[in-house]
């Protein structure tokens, strides 16, 4: 017989599901290999047991396939449900997105925004605040202590006031601190759940107080262990005599969040404590659709006692609208004159 050293793989081995096996080249085989795939359209000759093999393995697989369209219609019908949810979902955020934009802008308000250099704004009509904070002082600003846990709090046993700065993840407050105090001390990431831990900053003198930097609430890129104990440390921080003022950011791209409602619904259970607005990231937002942004948090915040005096708008990126939040801070700071008289009394 002619035997050559080459192999190759069996033929039709390209239809099959089985890896191709490699067969020896031999003269029977080639001929056998044309009768398989000769156009004449006989079958090749099967034996009956084999026969009887194909029948079984057919049936097995009409059975596998029945079950598997039974699971599939089952599964349909669930989907449909969670796809009418989904649609509900949608519709009420349309109806919400059409209630938005069909609020005025107050001319007030837009010119407000304009003459602050606010909202998303090619020429800023107005310079950007690059006053110190606190002039003549080398760090505006200095971190003095960190805490995960209630005993680990910054004592603070002057009583010197805090202004603490609270909102969602990634919503701008480390930012804020840096622009607002003229400092890049804070450390800031564009991804969610950077600050980890309650940080205080003693401002530099003739001021006497702090300001706090917080872990953001909501959705943020850390362990569940760990926001769970921010969701503890935060209310025991906030109950502390020292915190004079809370700082609540608001996203002004997204105005006020379900996190956000919970929490100042919290907070005015836990204690009446004075809280501004501040809507940051103004330098993102159309000005129409900030001034409709700043209406309707003001109408949003005026049930936890909130006035719109005390909603801000700002951008920490451009440097618009610092200047307001700045007095607004340094008002509730201590000078180191009513620090003394305090110390005295
Ligand atoms: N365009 C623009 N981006 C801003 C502004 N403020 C903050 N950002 C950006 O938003 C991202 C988050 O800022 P952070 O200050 O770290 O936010 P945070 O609230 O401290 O976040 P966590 O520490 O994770 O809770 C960063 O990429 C900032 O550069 C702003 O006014 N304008
Ligand atoms: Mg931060």
């Amino acid at each position: 017989m002619l035997r050559h050293s080459i192999s190759i793989p069996a033929l039709g081995a390209a239809r099959a599901v089985r890896p191709a096996a490699t067969v020896p080249l031999t003269l029977s085989a080639v001929r056998s290999a044309s009768s398989l795939t000769s156009t004449r359209g006989r079958p090749p000759p099967t034996h009956p047991a084999r026969q009887a093999k194909i029948i079984a393995a057919a049936a097995k697989r009409r059975e596998q396939h029945e079950q598997r369209m039974a699971a599939a219609s089952s599964k349909s019908s669930s989907a449909s449900a969670a796809t009418a949810k989904s649609a509900a979902a949608v519709a009420a955020e349309l109806s919400k997105r059409k209630q938005f934009m069909s609020i005025t802008p107050r001319s007030d308000v837009l010119d407000l925004i304009q003459s602050w250099g606010l909202g998303e704004n090619k020429r800023p009509t107005m310079k950007p605040d690059k006053y110190p904070f606190v002039p003549h002082a080398k760090r505006p600003v200095e971190f003095v202590a960190a805490a995960k846990r209630e005993g680990s709090f910054w004592r603070n046993e002057e009583r010197w006031p805090e202004v603490a700065m609270i909102g969602r993840s990634n919503v701008g407050k480390s930012r804020l601190i840096n622009a607002v105090c003229g400092t890049t001390i804070v450390r800031v990431k564009a991804k969610p759940g950077l600050t980890q831990s309650i940080n205080w900053y003693k401002v530099a003198k003739p001021w006497r107080g702090y300001v706090v930097d917080m872990p953001g609430y909501g959705f943020a890129y850390a362990k569940d262990e760990r926001k769970e104990a921010w969701a503890d440390i935060i209310p025991e921080y906030l109950k502390r005599p020292q915190v004079s003022r809370l700082l609540v950011l608001v996203d002004a791209r997204h105005g006020l969040k379900m996190a956000d409602v919970e929490f100042l619904d919290s907070m005015s259970k836990l204690r009446r404590l004075p809280k501004s607005i501040i809507l940051t990231k103004c330098d993102l937002v159309r000005p129409d659709i900030l001034a409709r942004r700043y209406q309707s948090v003001c109408q949003d915040v005026h049930k936890f006692g909130i006035q719109p005096s005390n909603v801000v708008m700002v951008s920490a990126k451009s440097g618009a609208g610092l200047i307001p939040l700045r007095t607004l801070l340094k008002r509730e700071l201590m000078t180191t004159a009513e620090a003394e008289a305090a110390a005295g009394q």
